[in-house]
């Protein structure tokens, strides 16, 4: 089902990237637009939805559950089924490559008195989702997995779902978000406890479609979430800031290409996801951020970003929950600066679309880049101006591994090498940002993809 023909593509030596550029609509954001409107008991309209493949999906299993979904000019329309109201499915749900999709929604189902099986790509199939399956179990619900608790997954609702007070193991929204969406149909107060701050899009969403949520915090920074179950959830409306994970790309190739100045507009300012324009404002990037406004209640703004001389620093492990998927261009930026860059505290990377760790660091040996990967950390050292960069050999191919963020870092680090970056597969690009290609070579990026 999932098999495609891989697009191999290259990147060359580019020239100054210049001119604006909007990114699509945040995946976090896109994602909970569609599960929330879907459950609301009146009409969502969404401006600026991302619309990516794993977002795609995400649409289509509520779809599948009862919410109406329509697209009228640009704005998507959603009317839900009503809190507690999901139907059962008739399919299986094809997450394809989208770990967001697939475990939130484990949360939101798991819950119901009904029947959901999950499955996806030959990434998603590898990657563990017992860390969702273990609080949805202590809740009532039965679960069938594949061994190590990985899809295909079918699970079964109870009668009545048990409240549970959770506290997450690993710095993960994904997790946090699975609990706090079980326990929207679960009698009760389902709690929370998040000893390292994540994304905050779950607390913050629900609470603007009307679940009664509190936060408190303790002096360690401790975070307990507590929801109250089934509340009615009222639909509204959503403008989705551009995603600053996708801005991540346009922001690197800007600061290692010579010459480059570009304004990237729009993009989310949640303090939780800026950890990539601290760290590289810390590298001696120059990154303005400017027009800081509010849109629907989140921060965004434009970056004026040009080219600068990099330096290496050490990156602190406790930002990586800001910009966990920021490391794999975050490297290549490093590859560029002057010294060596280490970040630490990446285990979370091991289990992402790919091992990126292991994918970053082999991608970077394959273009002339000395690097060590540790258990949970990466050095990097830097060739300031990118000189002798790029393939070692012509069968310097660096695989992607169904990973769209190890695409597009390589894309980006081959704008600046010496000689060119040759990658094995674009097509998963498609997942969070189809815009890519266009929007890179609109600034003036030397991309090439074989169809
Ligand atoms: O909650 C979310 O929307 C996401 C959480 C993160 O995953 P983890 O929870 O596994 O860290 C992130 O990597 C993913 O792209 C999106
Ligand atoms: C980790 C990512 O996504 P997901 O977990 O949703 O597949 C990502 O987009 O980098």
């Amino acid at each position: 089902m999932h098999n495609h023909t891989p697009k191999p593509a290259s990147a060359h030596k580019s020239p100054p990237l210049k001119g604006n550029a909007r990114v699509p609509g945040d995946k976090s954001i896109s994602h909970r637009s569609f599960m929330f409107g879907g459950l609301a008991s009146s009409e969502t309209r969404v401006t600026g939805l991302l619309e990516g493949e794993d977002v795609l999906a995400t649409g289509r299993a509520m779809q599948a559950m009862g919410a109406q979904i329509r697209k009228e000019g640009d704005t998507w329309i959603i009317n839900g089924t009503g809190n507690g109201c999901l139907l059962e499915p008739e399919e299986p749900f094809d997450f394809g490559n989208a770990g967001t999709g697939a475990r939130l929604t484990m949360g939101l189902v798991g819950t119901y008195d009904m029947k959901t099986t999950f499955t996806g790509d030959a990434s998603l199939t590898k990657r563990p989702m017992g860390r969702v399956l273990d609080p949805l179990r202590q809740m009532g619900v039965q679960v069938e997995a594949a061994e190590g608790d990985r899809c295909p997954i079918t699970l079964r609702g109870p009668r009545t779902a048990n409240p549970i007070s959770y506290r997450v193991p690993m710095a993960s929204a994904q997790v946090k978000s699975a609990v706090l969406l079980a326990g929207l149909n679960t009698p009760g107060i389902t709690t929370v406890i998040e000893p390292i701050m994540t994304r905050d899009h779950t607390e913050k969403m629900l609470s603007g479609f009307g679940a009664k949520i509190e936060i408190e915090e303790d002096a360690d920074g401790t975070r307990h979430i507590h929801i109250h179950g089934q509340g009615e959830l009222r639909g509204r409306t959503i403008e989705v800031p551009g995603d600053p994970s996708s801005a991540g790309f346009p922001l690197v190739a800007a600061l290692i290409v010579p010459g480059s100045d570009i304004i990237i507009e729009n993009a989310l300012m949640n303090p939780t996801r800026t950890g990539l324009i601290t760290t590289l404002q810390e590298m001696g990037g120059q990154i303005d951020i400017i027009n800081m406004r509010d849109a629907g209640g989140e921060d965004v703004a434009d970056l004026h970003v040009r080219a600068s001389d990099l330096k290496g620093i050490v990156v602190p492990p406790d930002r990586a929950p800001s910009m966990i998927d920021e490391y794999p261009v975050l490297a290549v930026a490093a590859a560029f600066a002057e010294g060596e860059t280490y970040m630490d505290g990446l285990d979370e990377l091991r289990v992402k679309e790919s091992d990126r760790l292991a994918a970053v660091a082999r991608g970077l040996k394959a273009n002339g880049v000395e690097c060590h990967e540790g258990e949970m950390s990466l050095t990097v050292k830097g060739v300031p101006g990118g000189k002798g960069l790029g393939a070692v050999s012509a069968q310097a191919v660096v695989e992607t591994h169904l990973d769209h963020r190890i695409a597009m870092a390589f894309l980006v680090m081959g704008m600046a090498s010496e000689k060119a970056v040759h990658i094995d597969d674009a097509t998963m690009i498609a997942t969070s940002f189809p815009e890519f290609m266009d929007l890179m070579r609109g600034l003036g990026a030397d991309i090439q993809v074989s169809e």
